[in-house]
């Protein structure tokens, strides 16, 4: 193709991508609270299942997960509950904007403090690590394996930068599911996208 097309193909896709982000945004926001429990408590069951089933419940494993923000499922009771049963929990953050995300070991009594978009992350005390399992919010994501987040590119650029790929695990309500994003050279397909019905797009 030639590249002329291809460049207005991609700033056509970035285009839809903002639109659609703000639709998927919005209608996250009229979930009501209890219903916004409900999903987070079945996507959590969700996941404890596929990591007993599959990778021997994670132990020993280091797998990052996230602080919820903006509608996010809530998995911080899972976080506590793997945290237990040995699993070692990071958490990512924005140290440097438009740079690889850097993870920390959580632990629940590490120190806390709020970062970029004011979205709690571990402070520097915190040990780096990288992760074997990760865990990627969406605001959107479809049957291929693709998702959208909130469009800075972070989990793509990270996960391009890892030296080994981790299992790459989509988190998200069913409702987020299009067709097709569109993917583009650099968006890197998820290994298994675990909405509240199941696992989707292994
Ligand atoms: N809970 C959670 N933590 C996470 C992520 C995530 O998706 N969810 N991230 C996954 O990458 C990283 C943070 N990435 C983010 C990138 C943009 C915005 C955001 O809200 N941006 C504003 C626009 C800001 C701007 O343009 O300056 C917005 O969308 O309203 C939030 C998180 C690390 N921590
Ligand atoms: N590996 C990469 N290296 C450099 N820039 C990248 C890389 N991956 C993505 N980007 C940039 O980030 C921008 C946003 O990407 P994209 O639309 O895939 O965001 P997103 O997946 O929704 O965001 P996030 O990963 O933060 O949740 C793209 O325009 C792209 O230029």
């Amino acid at each position: 193709m030639a590249p002329e097309v291809d460049q207005t193909q991609a700033r056509d896709v970035a285009v839809w991508r903002k639109a659609k982000r703000t639709e998927l945004r919005d209608a996250r926001k009229t979930l009501s609270a209890s219903t916004h429990a409900d999903l987070s408590a079945q996507i959590a069951a969700r996941l404890e299942d596929i990591l007993h089933r599959h990778y021997h419940g994670a132990k020993g494993q280091i797998f990052s997960m996230y602080w919820p923000i903006k509608g996010e499922p809530d998995l911080r009771t899972l976080m506590g509950k793997l945290h237990k049963f040995g699993v070692r929990i990071a958490l990512p953050s924005v140290e440097t904007k438009a740079a690889p995300l850097v993870f920390r070991l959580w632990t629940p009594d590490a120190e806390m403090t709020r970062g970029d978009w004011n979205i709690p992350v571990l402070t520097k005390d915190a040990a780096r690590v990288t992760p074997d399992i990760t865990l990627a919010p969406l605001v959107g994501w479809d049957p291929a394996g693709y998702r959208l987040g909130y469009g800075g590119g972070y989990f793509d650029r990270t996960l391009a930068a890892l030296p080994s790929p981790p299992l790459k695990i989509g988190v998200g309500y069913d409702a987020a599911r299009l067709p097709t994003i569109y993917p583009q050279e650099h968006d890197i397909a998820m290994d298994v996208i675990v909405t509240e019905t199941g696992a989707h797009a292994v």
